[in-house]
Order: C-alpha cells, then sequence, then structure tokens
C-alpha cells in the first residue's frame, strides 16, 4: 500500500487534481485557510469506499494501486465493523449491539490516502493536519513509521509512537454523540517533518447523510440530527470561522449534563 500510495502521490500535480483521477477526490492544503495555523500541510484523496470497489472509479493506469486499495479498504471496513459493534453491545448488550452501525455502507464510507510532504515552515507555525476531531462513528488508521500524529490527553498533546503492524482506532464524532458521552471523540493533530514525507491510510465509519445519529438511550444531552445536517454545520462553521465547532453546536443544553 505504502509503495503503490507514494507512486500516487509522485504523480504532476495536474494528473491528481485532474477530474479524471481517482474521480476528482484530491485535497492539497486547506482552500479554507486564511493563515498558517489553519493551513494543513499536506495532500490528500478522499475516496468513497463505492468508488474503490466499483468500477466507477477511474485509477487511471495505477491498477495494482485500485487492487491494494480495495483490499485495505475491505480489511479495515471489516475491522471497524466489528469494533464499531462490540463498543456498541458494551452500553446496550448483545442484541442491540448487532445492529449497530445502522446505515454504514459502502455508499456512505470513505478511505483517506493521506501524504504529508516535508515542510519549510518551524513546527510552530504550520500543522500537518490542523487539529481536529473526526465527523464520524469511528476511524482506523494506520501510520507509517515517520511519526508525527498526536491526541489530545487529559488537557495535553500526547505523540502516538509508530509500532510496525499496528493499526490506531479513534472514537469520532458520530459514536460520542449516539453513546451520550460515553466514548469521547478524540482531538488529534499531525506535525510538520521538515526533512522527512510522512504517508497515512485512513478508514471512516460513516452513515448516510439522511441517517438520524440517535442515542444508545433517552435522555441523549444532544438535539437529534441527521449526519447531513451535522456534515452541513461543520462545512458552515469552517466556512465562517476558519475553524470545526462539532458536536457542541447540538448539545440540548451548555450546563454540564449528568450521564445516567
Ligand atoms: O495522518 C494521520 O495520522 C491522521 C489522519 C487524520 O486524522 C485524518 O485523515 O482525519
Ligand atoms: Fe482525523
Amino acid at each position: 500500500m505504502r509503495r503503490e500510495q507514494a507512486r500516487l502521490f509522485r504523480l504532476p500535480f495536474e494528473a491528481k487534481s485532474s477530474a479524471g483521477l481517482l474521480n476528482d477526490s484530491y485535497r492539497w492544503g486547506t482552500p479554507t485557510a486564511t493563515s498558517l495555523r489553519q493551513l494543513s500541510w499536506s495532500e490528500a484523496f478522499h475516496l468513497p469506499l463505492a468508488g474503490i470497489s466499483g468500477k466507477s472509479c477511474n485509477y487511471g493506469d495505477l491498477t495494482s494501486l485500485r487492487d491494494v486499495t480495495r483490499e485495505v479498504a475491505d480489511a479495515m471496513s471489516r475491522l471497524a465493523r466489528a469494533l464499531a459493534r462490540v463498543l456498541a453491545e458494551s452500553l446496550l448488550g448483545h442484541a442491540a449491539g448487532e445492529r449497530f452501525p445502522e446505515g454504514c455502507d459502502d455508499a456512505t464510507c470513505f478511505l483517506r490516502l493521506n501524504r504529508y510532504p516535508p515542510c519549510p515552515f518551524p513546527p510552530d507555525d504550520a500543522f500537518g493536519l490542523v487539529p481536529h476531531t473526526d465527523s464520524d462513528f469511528l476511524t482506523v488508521l494506520c501510520q507509517d513509521h515517520v511519526g508525527g500524529l498526536q491526541l489530545m490527553k487529559g488537557s495535553r498533546w500526547v505523540a502516538v509512537k509508530p509500532i510496525p503492524g499496528a493499526l490506531i482506532v479513534n472514537i469520532g464524532d458520530l459514536f460520542q454523540a449516539w453513546s451520550n458521552n460515553r466514548y469521547k471523540s478524540v482531538e488529534h493533530r499531525v506535525m510538520t517533518n521538515a526533512t522527512t514525507e510522512r504517508y497515512s491510510v485512513a478508514y471512516f465509519l460513516c452513515p448516510s447523510y439522511d441517517s438520524p445519529i440517535g442515542t444508545c438511550r433517552e435522555p441523549s444531552p444532544y438535539k437529534a440530527f441527521t449526519f447531513g445536517e451535522y456534515r452541513r454545520r461543520v462545512q458552515e462553521d469552517v466556512k465562517k470561522t476558519g475553524k470545526k465547532t462539532g458536536l457542541s453546536n447540538f448539545l440540548l443544553s451548555l450546563t454540564v449534563y449528568k450521564y445516567w
């Protein structure tokens, strides 16, 4: 995967950014950034799973990338679903957990191929990927040996040391909402590296836009919302303020909520 991913990103910019290749899923930098601190010094392909597994996605000459990407997406997808089910079952018991997560399939989930080029700016000036939480149920992440991923633990950033063969699993916003905050969507970021490029692959377990996120148990601290409403709100906030506000937009009340 790593070799194929490197080959993909070595293509000329025009080839990567043309709608023909991988169905216009290429992003570089942060189009909404108005300062260096808002900029992600990285490029990515954000691929809908349906494109990867179906015939619709145009890989150009990259048939070996297509084959390995399908294999990786398939394995990550099975892992993400199994983990989501186990986590739901531990809150709700076996029968309810079996139905979880509803509304997630190849048409709704994504695989993201990330590349972080060496960055000429000091680490205090720009990020590889700006601090964020993922807007999904759960993310399965495979990073290479370079390092740079950090997550917020308590009130401190902690480096996630690369371990060969290990995957990282992050809870996303939707699981936090569904679990009434029992599971926490983890804030994370990627630091830049002055000399070495870095690669990662992330699988995002997402439902369809019209899926209500719901709750494992009433009362929920959140208003009812669909995934589409959540995505729209996130995009609006980023456009207006340069930052994602996320779940707190959907809280019923801002007072501290007592769970169970
Ligand atoms: O590259 C990484 O380690 C993190 C990627 C990530 O957080 C994302 O794509 O949302
Ligand atoms: Fe992320």
